[in-house]
């Protein structure tokens, strides 16, 4: 704007006959050009003190803080890179911060002792986020729960799903130790108290051993050659005694139907017999919901969604007796709570769709990875087969706690951690509520500490050598592979108080339904599919998700004296 006006000025005060009208075109011109290249100066200046600012002065001034992976453009930095493939953005900026850093020490005695894991930053769409790679630095996270927050992250679910302000307010608010319902001896909110009764729901014990009958009775009844060429409409061809299928879509919708009949009983498919396939379209563009995308832009993922809460609502209008002896307990002792502080059946709802969302968006998916693996390794698929044998009496699973001990399963036990360690893409994130230093460096309140656990995973130094290989007996070779489940480089399901506490339920939903097949069933693949490939550009909570149209045909054929 300045240009034009600066010039149209000059020459209308340039006395006439001073230039011909060609020479004023071209004064005009040159102004404009002139003002053009001050107006790209000005910014390209600002640019370079940004920049020298940002990533040469300040961590002059604050080496106490991670260093930060530079970037190029303001309040974007790394989000592309971030959206394409976070993992593979973490891998390359912690390689380049660490090259940096070390490049800085100048003698070899400091370059032998510098830490290669320190934490560092890097900033995707004007979040600035600490990655901690190194698994001691790790536990300092997990254990941190004053200044940095789970919370945070559950209530911006809420809020993006639908949960208004007050309810927030009031599910995070504390309760009285002597309320009456769960025991609340510290007087925590609702909110926190829910970790303690899904521990007191899901971890082994007496109400696990409930929710582990009810799936095995399910699986029993489900898993037959009948059933599955009747019920499964993508089903391709199907004879007397082979069938044809989609694999991904079968393991998604055999799990998410199982995971819902284990919490809410035959009621809430009574209510919407569709919730469970609204459930899959939902949970494979769960992505933009993590990402906040504007509502115009995701109408696939909200669709669904909404769905399932009118479902949801509809479920908890439904009088008590014709469904709380279906649901599982913590069903139905949410409700109890939920209600006993005011919380409407619309919020209930939405809370509850979260439990939901808990339990059946990871379980499909490794089911579909350990039965690739298995394929393409009919070694360990024997033993598999070998190994579970004793839990089944004929052709049905008898025993719910056989396949999960790993005294007796050691090879499956050593399949579901290799399975887990190639599929798993989650990381855990906090929320910095008040300045605090974690290995050694300083992260500022108002950002975010993640633990991507895919870098834990794949540390050869730890998990052993060809570590982008699927090799079970990594866990079983040597004394230091028998001691990684317990290492703090295992990450799988989080940490601290927040660590996944339906891990056991998943492992015995995989491994029984898998067990299961594979006494039932010979599966095989149609022809030689390439390896799937992970859909490596979508956040999940968990495992990874298969990238579109990498889906693959098994045959499914009975086995002889099998129903
Ligand atoms: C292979 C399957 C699964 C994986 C990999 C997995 C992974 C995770 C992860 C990474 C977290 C977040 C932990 C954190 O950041 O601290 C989590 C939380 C959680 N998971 Fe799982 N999960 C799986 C299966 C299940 C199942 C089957 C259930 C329920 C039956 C379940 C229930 C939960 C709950 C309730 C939480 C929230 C923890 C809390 O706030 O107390 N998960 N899971």
């Amino acid at each position: 704007m300045e240009g034009p006006n600066l010039s149209s000025t000059w020459l209308s005060s340039a006395p006439s006959g001073y230039a011909s009208p060609a020479s004023q075109r071209l004064l005009l011109l040159t102004e404009r050009h002139t003002s053009l290249s001050s107006t790209l100066l000005f910014i390209g200046l600002c640019w370079a003190i940004w920049r020298c600012w940002r990533f040469t002065l300040y961590p002059m001034f604050h080496p106490d803080e991670p260093k930060e992976l530079p970037y190029l453009i303001p309040f974007i930095g790394h989000g592309r890179a971030f959206f394409d493939d976070s993992n593979g953005l973490l891998v390359r900026a912690r390689q380049v911060v660490n090259w940096t850093m070390s490049c800085c020490l100048l003698t070899r005695t400091s370059r032998k002792h510098f830490a290669t894991n320190e934490p560092f930053a890097l900033t995707a769409f004007n979040h600035t986020f600490y990655a901690i790679t190194d698994a001691k630095q790790s536990a300092e996270v997990y254990k941190n729960t004053t200044a940095l927050s789970f919370e945070e992250f559950v209530q911006t679910l809420m809020r993006t799903n639908g949960n208004d302000e007050e309810t927030i307010k009031t599910i995070y608010s504390p309760l009285p130790t002597d309320k009456p319902g769960f025991p609340n001896p510290e007087g925590l909110s609702l909110g926190v108290l829910a970790q303690r009764m899904h521990v007191h729901q899901l971890h082994p014990g007496e109400n696990m051993v409930v929710l582990q009958k009810k799936a095995r009775d399910w699986i029993n009844t489900q898993l037959h050659f009948d059933s599955l060429a009747k019920q499964c409409g993508y089903v391709t061809s199907k004879s007397s005694d082979a069938i044809q299928l989609p694999l991904y879509e079968w393991t998604s919708d055999y799990f998410v139907r199982l995971g819902q009949y284990v919490y809410f009983g035959d009621v809430l498919d009574q209510i919407n017999p569709n919730y469970a396939t609204d459930y899959i379209v939902f949970d494979e563009v769960i992505w933009k919901m993590l990402y906040r995308y504007p509502s115009f832009l995701c109408r696939d993922m909200i669709m669904p969604r909404d769905r399932m809460m009118a479902s949801l609502r509809a479920y908890f209008q439904v009088p008590p007796a014709q469904r709380r002896d279906q649901a599982a307990w913590i069903i139905n002792a949410m409700e109890d709570e939920m209600r006993a502080i005011g919380v409407d059946d619309e919020n209930l709802a939405i809370v509850v769709f979260h439990l939901y969302f808990a339990i059946n968006t990871n379980a499909r998916k490794t089911s579909f990875w350990m039965l690739t693996h298995l394929m393409r390794n009919p070694a360990y698929l024997e033993a598999f087969r070998a190994e579970t044998a004793p839990a089944f009496c004929g052709d049905e699973l008898v025993d719910v706690t056989y396949i999960q001990d790993a005294a007796k399963c050691p090879q499956v036990d050593a399949i579901w951690h290799e399975t887990l360690r190639m599929s798993g893409w989650a990381a855990s994130v906090r929320l910095v509520t008040d300045d605090v230093v974690i290995g050694g460096k300083r992260m500022r309140q108002g950002n975010r500490a993640m633990v991507p656990h895919r870098l834990l995973h794949f540390d050869e130094d730890v998990f052993g050598e060809n570590i982008q290989d699927w090799r079970p007996e990594r866990w079983l070779d040597t004394e230091a592979g028998r001691k990684l489940p317990s290492s703090p480089s295992w990450r799988p399901f989080g940490g601290g108080k927040t660590k996944c506490s339906g891990r056991f339920l998943a492992k015995y939903f995989v491994t029984a339904f898998v067990a299961t097949i594979l006494r039932r069933f010979d599966i095989e693949m149609v022809g030689q599919p390439r390896m799937p490939k992970p859909d490596v550009g979508r956040p999940v909570l968990g495992i990874i998700s298969v990238k579109e149209g990498d889906d693959y045909m098994v045959t499914i054929t009975k086995r002889k004296g099998a129903n």
